[in-house]
């Protein structure tokens, strides 16, 4: 197992004097429940500022469509008004991230068969792991895929794909890792303290950045929007999805340490300051490097 070391990947998000929001990446991130929009808000706030050239929410919740009018930047669809596989082939995007806030559902169901169906790279995280644990078809759909995937689950989805208690997990972080890629043939991101990453034919790396300021609700959320955001602008310059994952783990944890740093954490750190973080940590890295 080696070490996380991916911040060298950041120069390949430096942007061209003639970038424009074409080709800077389109991220459509797909949850938020009742109740829930919070989630899917944060993961949208976190795409966007790891620099997805456009980032749509498709909100599950339409009386929360309104509910972001302090990010007017985040393009809001609602779920229920259109037809899952139809909207996907319209929209485009680069990457779709299911899951933040997105329930368990008929209508959640409905989307993540449309997303684990289509062609393209795809983040599926919270209960989106959690209909995948519970729906035979749906793991059927997602080990048949032949497009880049990252799954993103805490030790409690662990279990929960795995058939096993959250304790089991935790016990043995490594041979659940590998027993999640054998399960469902994509990358793995075990989160929680020491973040593992692997996925079919990567060696596993291991998170040593990221403190206990982090266990908050949303972090998730936010991890799952920094990938999204990394990998629509990444993916068409020569990151893979697994190199995208695999830096937004390390900047999620980087800003973290860094907040803690500057004693806005670990009391009452927010997801929300996390994501102008990272913004931070990537706009350094590149003043420092290009
Ligand atoms: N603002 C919002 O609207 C938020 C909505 N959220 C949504 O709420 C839904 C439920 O997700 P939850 O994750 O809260 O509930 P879950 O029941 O899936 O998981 C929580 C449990 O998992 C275990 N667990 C998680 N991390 C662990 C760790 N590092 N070590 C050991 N055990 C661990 C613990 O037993 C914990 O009680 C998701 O759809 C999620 O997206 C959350 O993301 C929080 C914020
Ligand atoms: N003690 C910790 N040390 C390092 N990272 C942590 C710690 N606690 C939480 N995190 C990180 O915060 C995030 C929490 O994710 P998750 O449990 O899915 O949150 P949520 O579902 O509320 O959004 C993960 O990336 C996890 O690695």
């Amino acid at each position: 197992m080696k070490t996380l070391d991916a911040l060298d990947y950041i120069g390949k998000l430096a942007r061209k004097p003639d970038a424009h929001k074409g080709n800077t990446g389109k991220a459509l991130l797909i949850g938020g429940a009742p109740t829930m929009a919070g989630a899917l808000i944060l993961a949208g706030k976190s795409a966007l500022h790891s620099g997805a050239g456009l980032t749509l929410l498709m909100m599950l919740d339409p009386r929360s469509l309104g509910v972001v009018t302090n990010q007017p930047e985040l393009m809001m669809h609602d779920a229920n008004q259109q037809q899952p596989d139809e909207a996907l082939s319209i929209i485009k995007p680069t990457i779709i991230a299911i899951g933040p806030g997105i329930g368990i559902s008929e209508l959640a169901r409905a989307w993540l068969h449309a997303a684990l169906n289509r062609l393209g790279p795809l983040i599926i995280d919270a209960d989106a792991l959690n209909l995948v644990a519970t729906h035979p078809d749906l793991l059927e759909l997602l080990r048949q895929r032949t497009s880049p995937t990252t799954l993103t689950p805490h030790p409690g989805e662990a279990a929960r794909l795995l058939s096993c208690h959250t304790d089991q997990v935790q016990e043995d972080r490594e041979g659940a890792i590998h027993a999640l890629v054998r399960l469902t043939h994509a990358v793995v991101v075990l989160k929680g303290h020491h973040t593992l990453i692997a996925g079919p034919g990567y060696e596993t790396v291991i998170c040593m950045q990221g403190n206990p300021g982090m266990a908050v609700g949303g972090m998730g959320d936010t991890l799952t929007g920094c990938i999204a955001g990394i990998a629509a602008q990444g993916l068409t310059r020569e990151m893979n999805l697994f190199d995208a994952t695999c830096l937004a783990v390390q900047l999620h944890a980087m800003g973290g340490d860094q907040l803690v740093k500057k004693q806005s954490g670990p009391i009452g750190l927010t997801p929300s300051e996390l994501s102008l973080e990272i913004r931070s940590l990537i706009n350094h890295w590149l003043s420092q490097h290009i």
